[in-house]
């Protein structure tokens, strides 16, 4: 039996020159990616990139076509997947949970990796301690006994996070986490990821997003992909660039950074508008 225990040394993603081909079509050719541990990237690009695609490899959810990927020191392919991704906290907003459990037993069945709660499993009282101590890093310690179906998008968003964090991954994965969340709770959900980031030095994260208001202070280092290609990778100053982005999205964009936060705005917006 392979041991698919994280390796303690070396980077914590690698992948080598991936492909992924679906049906002839290349969702992703030659990209290539390493993370180190404390890094936090962020893979953005528009609609049909092929961001969830790489996520789904750098999570061992799926294999390459072509190229290797590396997770916590394992090459896909040759180790027990489901025992890899049991280090990996993968936050998926669309979280299939179909029962009325409370926020503390959602974050309790990332101790199983389970959706549900397994019958007749009991937690350690180590276990009930670490699932207090990320709801209230997460901000949720006043919703701690709320039921899942009680709760908004934003406080999801965070209990899931909180979840994912159960088993002291290495490794968090996180796609589109702010998707539809109203302005306050996009800021809380940020924040929350800030403090994380700086409790758990050795994490290591990334984040798939369209948007670049959604990219957290923290972010260390971004990938640009655009039809399945990687335009730019690398640390954050010198990728995400106004130039850079405008040739991502394929639209002129002007971008700034004010405190540590980025936002982007259509280049000449207003007189593109009042011409066409
Ligand atoms: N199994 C499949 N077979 C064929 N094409 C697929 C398959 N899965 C995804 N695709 C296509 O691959 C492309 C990349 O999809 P992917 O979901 O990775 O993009 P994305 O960057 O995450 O997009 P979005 O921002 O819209 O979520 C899309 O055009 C999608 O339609």
């Amino acid at each position: 039996m392979v041991d698919s225990r994280p390796a303690e040394t070396g980077p914590v993603l690698r992948a080598d020159d991936v492909a992924v081909v679906r049906e002839g079509t290349h969702l992703l050719r030659d990209v290539s990616l390493r993370v180190e541990r404390g890094q936090h990237w962020a893979l953005l690009g528009p609609n049909g990139a092929g961001k969830t695609t790489l996520l789904g490899l750098l999570g061992a959810l799926t294999h390459p076509t072509r190229g290797s990927v590396e997770v916590l020191g394992h090459r896909l392919g040759r180790v027990d997947m489901r025992t890899l991704r049991s280090y990996v906290g993968h936050v998926n907003p669309r979280h299939p949970l179909r029962t009325a459990l409370t926020v503390r037993q959602v974050v309790l069945t990332g101790a199983t990796n389970t959706t549900e709660l397994v019958p007749r499993w009991e937690p350690t009282e180590q276990q009930v301690r670490r699932a207090e101590e990320l709801i209230s890093t997460l901000g949720m310690a006043d919703r701690a006994g709320s039921r899942w179906d009680t709760l908004s998008q934003g406080e999801r968003g965070r209990a899931l996070i909180a979840r994912a964090l159960m088993p002291t991954p290495r490794l968090l994965l996180l796609d589109e986490p702010a998707t539809g969340l109203d302005l306050a709770a996009r800021e809380q959900l940020l924040s929350s990821l800030d403090a994380l980031r700086a409790e758990h030095p050795q994490l290591a994260t990334v984040l798939v997003t369209h948007h670049l208001e959604e990219l957290p202070t923290s972010t260390t280092h971004a990938m640009l992909l655009r039809d399945g290609q990687a335009l730019a990778s690398g640390p954050v100053e010198e990728v995400l660039t106004g130039e850079r982005i405008t040739k991502c999205f394929d639209h002129p964009v002007r971008l700034s950074r004010v405190e540590g936060r980025w936002s982007a705005r259509a280049e000449n917006g207003v007189r593109n508008r009042l011409s066409s």
